[in-house]
């Protein structure tokens, strides 16, 4: 796992441009208008995480929280997932990470999505905000299981009759808008 663009903290990121093989994927986002009206100074990603899933791997429930402008498209690379979400009882989780907890992963989801290799999701607005996400750690998908909203679409051909997806190593690309940026000179003009 790493993190292109900079490295996110309180104060904001000191900005680093993404390397060409991660930028090239910018007209098509444009194309699309994942980041559209999102920021007058950023009409692209300035950040991108990309993780690496082994087949039973897993990320428990969370919100991406305030550092990130509240769009984020994933593209996914070599193996499908399931992705789950969560409604917070009473929305109590002001969208901090860091409140991960066991008793998250306790609840049962509202609703999934099943994300194909080779696909792009875009998450904004109440999805962003007011619901988690998480990825069970199992190396099978019953997708008769759940409600998987995106269903029968997403369904991958020939699964039909036995419509259990094994898991392999999933690549996920995260592109995220980091709004609160500093970059090197300011920071040496603060001192
Ligand atoms: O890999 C994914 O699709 C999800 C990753 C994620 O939720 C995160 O890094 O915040
Ligand atoms: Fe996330």
């Amino acid at each position: 796992m790493f993190t292109s663009g900079g490295i996110v903290s309180d104060r904001g990121m000191i900005g680093e441009p993404l390397p060409v093989w991660l930028s090239y994927l910018f007209p098509r986002f444009r194309e699309a208008g994942v980041f559209e009206g999102m920021d007058a100074t950023h009409q692209d990603p300035n950040h991108c995480l990309v993780n690496e899933y082994l087949a039973g791997q897993g990320i428990m429930p969370h919100k991406d929280g305030p550092a990130y402008l509240p769009t984020v498209a994933t593209v996914t690379l070599s193996s499908h997932c399931v992705l789950e979400f969560y409604r917070h009882p009473e929305d109590k989780d002001q969208g901090e990470r860091e409140s991960t907890t066991e008793e998250n992963r306790a609840q049962e989801p509202e609703f999934s999505l099943l994300i194909q290799p080779r696909s792009l999701l875009v998450l904004k607005e109440d999805v962003y905000k007011k619901y988690m996400h998480g990825i069970r750690e199992i190396t099978k998908d019953d997708l008769c299981k759940g409600n998987i909203l995106n269903l029968p679409e997403a369904m991958p051909q020939g699964v039909e009759e036995t419509p259990v997806l094994e898991r392999g190593t999933r690549i996920s690309l995260t592109f995220r808008i980091v709004q609160k940026t500093l970059s090197t000179k300011k920071l040496f003009l603060r001192r």
